[in-house]
């Protein structure tokens, strides 16, 4: 297993979540986007990021990534699914249930920034970034293969 595959990992894991709350807003008027969630995001990475020794800045960059790649997620499927009725989720699962799924998932690449640090700021860090995407991204199809790669440019310092 490659150095940063664990960390691509936890993003490809965030990516497919996604797909839940593509679902949970799905036919409500809860929008995709939701700045005062994502300004609770970004403010609980960054206090976080202090406490592992992580640059808060680089850390809130990273989730910006993380955030952007969630949307793509979730306006891919609302387009699919507004599209082909057919495919529409049957059953609405509860936004207020997979959030703290998303801080779980969020802890675990801000513990996996901190572990890649060094290697993250060299200069092999690319090819190993490559390699994880390659490695993860397999599993998946084009639309949460595409939010990855939304999810990762950040990662290398
Ligand atoms: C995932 C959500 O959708 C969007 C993406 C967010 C994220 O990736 O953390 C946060 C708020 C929303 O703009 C959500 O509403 O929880």
């Amino acid at each position: 297993e490659g150095a940063l595959d664990p960390l691509v990992g936890s993003a490809a894991e965030r990516v497919v979540l996604s797909d839940q709350v593509a679902a949970a807003k799905w036919g409500t008027d809860s929008p995709i986007e939701d700045p005062e969630r994502e300004q609770e995001v970004l403010d609980g990475v960054a206090a976080r990021a202090v406490e592992l020794g992580l640059d808060p800045e680089e850390a809130t960059r990273v989730f910006r990534d993380q955030i952007e790649a969630s949307k793509l997620v979730q306006r891919g499927l609302h387009a699919r699914w507004t599209a082909h009725p057919d495919e529409q989720p049957t059953e609405r699962p509860d936004l207020g249930e997979i959030r703290p799924e998303l801080d779980r998932l969020g802890e675990a690449i801000l513990v996996q920034l901190r572990d890649t640090d060094e290697l993250r700021d060299g200069p092999s860090c690319t090819g190993h970034l490559v390699s994880a995407y390659a490695h993860t991204a397999r599993d998946l199809d084009a639309l949460h293969q595409a939010a990855l790669g939304r999810a990762t440019p950040s990662i290398c310092a």
